[in-house]
């Protein structure tokens, strides 16, 4: 499949079913060159596509590489899902392709910029706006991400709209008052039937050695969750929540009371740590394995 015609409208949850499905994904940022982005790739999909299998929830599992390398990582995940039987665990649902920002506008001139009819057209299921690298470093402020969450589901793909504060608070009310003020805007601007994926990402853990610590998480979370739900309205099962910020193996389990997966950066740079992190968010292998 290479244009957008092909491709249905992303949807990357169970919204049918209603059911929350797990999430784990990795945004390359501008880490990996093209050799890099092309044998993590090789790697990465030999690891998982043998393990969802075998998870007693598998998880849809998310790569965000950059631009230039979308095309290239659209053709591996494809290739891969067409390499196995059908009924795997690993389909063209499981592995998804997200892109680490878009412009608003479909065309014009805007020079340097991504297109987000584009971005579907080469195959892209969701689209990562909002980051607190491109906060703090490229302007990009709410109004911006609203306009952008916007345009991404007028394109049929989900927004990733990173949230969270820039220093560590023991008042989650306030903490989760500064998060708000990020997702109320993005709320508004896209359709009441739109699937939403928010990563928190606490500003002041991203980069770091630790992750923030797990109550502190939940408690974040579980109250942006309530707040989605009861102040907006917006239908639980549309709304996923993953946690960023130095996460990688070993703490979705600590995790999981607020979250419903994982966005990782460099813990997922060895294709085996974010094959066990799927693992983890797939509640671990069947009995039988
Ligand atoms: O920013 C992140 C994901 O968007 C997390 O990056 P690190 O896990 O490398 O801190």
């Amino acid at each position: 499949m290479s244009n957008q015609e092909e491709r249905p409208p992303a949807q990357t949850g169970e919204v049918k079913g209603r059911r929350r499905r797990p999430l784990v994904g990795v945004s390359f940022k501008m880490y990996f060159d093209l050799p890099r982005t092309q044998s993590y790739m090789d790697q990465s999909l030999e690891e998982v596509s043998n393990l969802l299998d075998r998870l007693v929830d598998p998880p849809q599992v998310f790569f965000v590489p950059d631009f230039v390398t979308l095309s290239t990582v659209r053709s591996k995940l494809d290739s891969r899902v067409a390499s196995l039987p059908g009924g795997s665990a690993c389909s063209s649902s499981s592995l998804l392709l997200g892109a680490q920002d878009t412009h608003h506008e479909d065309s014009g001139a805007f020079t340097g910029e991504v297109s987000p009819k584009v971005l579907r057209q080469v195959g892209c299921d969701l689209v990562e706006i909002g980051h607190a690298e491109r906060r703090s470093m490229f302007g990009e402020d709410d109004s911006k991400v609203s306009l952008k969450a916007a345009a991404i589901c007028r394109n049929s793909m989900i927004p990733l709209v990173c949230v969270g504060e820039l220093t560590r608070s023991e008042d989650v009310g306030r903490v989760v008052d500064e998060c708000w003020s990020q997702i109320g805007p993005v709320l508004e601007s896209i359709p009441d039937d739109s699937e939403l994926i928010l990563a928190y990402e606490p500003v002041w853990a991203i980069g770091k050695q630790q992750p923030a610590s797990p109550d502190y998480v939940v408690a974040v979370t579980t109250e942006i969750r309530r707040r989605c739900v009861q102040l907006h309205a917006k239908p639980d099962h549309l709304v996923r929540i993953l946690y960023g910020g130095s996460a990688g193996p070993g703490i979705f389990e600590k995790l999981k009371q607020g979250v419903d997966g994982l966005f990782l950066g460099r813990f997922a740079h060895d294709p085996k740590a974010l094959a066990e992190t799927v693992k983890e968010v797939g509640r671990g292998l069947k009995p039988q394995d």
